[in-house]
């Protein structure tokens, strides 16, 4: 039984470490998926293994798909998409919004639902947007989870209009299963700006390294029909889940090298190299991977975070700890995260002593001394990680529910130990 509380260990002095973080958790999912989808087998080389991907790979196994272990590999053997099946998305907005799409191409109900706090993130307009592509689906009205797809073993697809404001997985969502539309999609998105274009660029490369034609412009994405390739498909390290690690050479005055950090990628956590820089760190990406040195003191940050919300609560933990305010904007759509995240990290900062105040789209962050105290972690994985940083520097950090960072990082706190363990 994994102790309900973590006293997040204080750094004993500068941190010199490298840590190779797991597999990117939106890369395997998206390639679960695409995998699952192909017109013949595949092996997906160093997955995630977390509570997201193996939901992800348990909801694919229940339309049908065989996903085996090959080692710490996953084979992928496509199948006849078929119901009756239940798919539990837990608090996996990937697999929310990714595997309704394949249920529609099933033959035969499928019922989604996720834990409670799931049922209150955006799915709406993605439900709407498959009813427009000839998709059946039953929600009883509430625009959000549970529903039940009912399908018929084909989409007529074509296009639609969709407001993916509240989050870029909506889009995604659609253009991943469209290859397997009778007319693929075209999907245009009318409304305040989309969030996370890199995760909408990781979408498209990984369907066009899959053998899709996919046409992408402003706020237009158009999948034609046609099959899609197996293969292997080698995942890269979670580079927002390197963001604590990372942080911990700045708090300390340290290093920390991620070995494995690609030259080139679509992953949001590849903007901590600016981000982090942009804080007073010497970062260095070479054939070791990334480096990170810290000098023992760090400016704030004013940065808009719209294209990389999920690296906002560490950073929120970081400019807490800085020398100087810090204001991060553009990020209203993490209310609609595992938890309203912009509340929870000013409630945990301030019930820390901390000074942040919440803005219509941000935080805005004063340094300030901080004192011990119980952290609360909403079920949010990023909220675990924030709280470490944070204990780096203030004896006393109590972490409640620490095993909910298992959602994409289940051995974070053993990783986290080896890094703050005196050298
Ligand atoms: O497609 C993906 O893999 C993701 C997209 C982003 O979602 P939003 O656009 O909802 O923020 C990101 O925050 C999430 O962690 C993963
Ligand atoms: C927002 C996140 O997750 P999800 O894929 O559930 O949306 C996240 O990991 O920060």
């Amino acid at each position: 039984m994994p102790s309900p509380h973590w006293s997040a260990p204080v750094a004993p002095g500068p941190v010199d470490a490298a840590v190779a973080v797991p597999g990117s958790k939106s890369m395997t999912n998206r390639a679960l998926i695409l995998a699952a989808l192909a017109v013949e087998p595949s092996l997906i080389t160093r997955p995630l293994r977390s509570r997201d991907t193996v939901l992800m790979a348990d909801a694919l196994r229940a339309l049908g798909a065989g996903i085996t272990d090959e080692g710490a590999d996953w084979r992928v053997t496509p199948g006849e998409l078929r119901g009756p099946a239940r798919v539990d998305a837990g608090l996996a907005g990937t697999v929310m919004r990714f595997v309704p799409p394949v249920a529609a191409l099933a033959s035969g109900e499928v019922a989604v639902d996720g834990d409670p706090r799931a049922r209150e993130r955006p799915m709406g307009p993605i439900i709407t947007a498959l009813r427009a592509l000839g998709a059946a689906v039953d929600d009883g009205g509430r625009g959000a989870l549970p529903f039940t797809v009912r399908g018929t073993g084909s989409v007529n697809g074509g296009e639609v209009v969709i407001d993916a404001s509240g989050s870029s997985q909506l889009v995604s969502g659609l253009l991943l299963a469209a290859p397997r539309f009778e007319k693929g999609v075209e999907v245009r998105h009318e409304g305040p700006p989309v969030p996370s274009a890199p995760h909408l660029e990781m979408t498209v490369r990984m369907l066009r390294d899959a053998g899709a034609a996919v046409e992408a412009e402003e706020n237009v994405w158009r999948v034609a029909p046609g099959p899609l390739r197996g293969g292997e498909r080698v995942i890269e390290p979670d580079l927002s889940n390197a963001a604590p690690f990372l942080g911990a050479a700045l708090v300390t005055g340290g290093r920390v090298t991620v070995p494995g950090w690609p030259s080139g990628t679509t992953q949001p956590g590849d903007a901590l190299r600016g981000l982090l820089a942009g804080m007073g760190a010497d970062v260095s990406l070479g054939p070791d991977g990334l480096t990170v040195r810290g000098t023992g003191e760090f400016r704030g940050l004013d940065a808009d975070l719209h294209e990389v919300g999920e690296l906002t609560p560490v950073l929120a933990a970081l400019a807490a700890l800085a020398g100087s305010p810090s204001r991060l904007t553009g990020v209203a759509h993490l209310r609609g995260h595992e938890t309203d995240r912009l509340a929870a990290l000013v409630a945990e900062i301030n019930g820390l002593g901390g000074d942040a105040v919440e803005l219509p789209d941000g935080l805005e962050i004063r340094p300030r001394p901080l004192h011990g105290g119980v952290f609360h972690t909403y079920d949010d994985h990023r909220l675990v990680m924030a709280a470490a940083v944070l204990g780096l520097a203030v004896p006393g950090v109590d972490v409640e529910n620490p095993g909910t960072v298992g959602k994409t990082l289940p051995n974070f706190t053993d990783l986290w130990a080896s890094l703050a363990a005196p050298a």
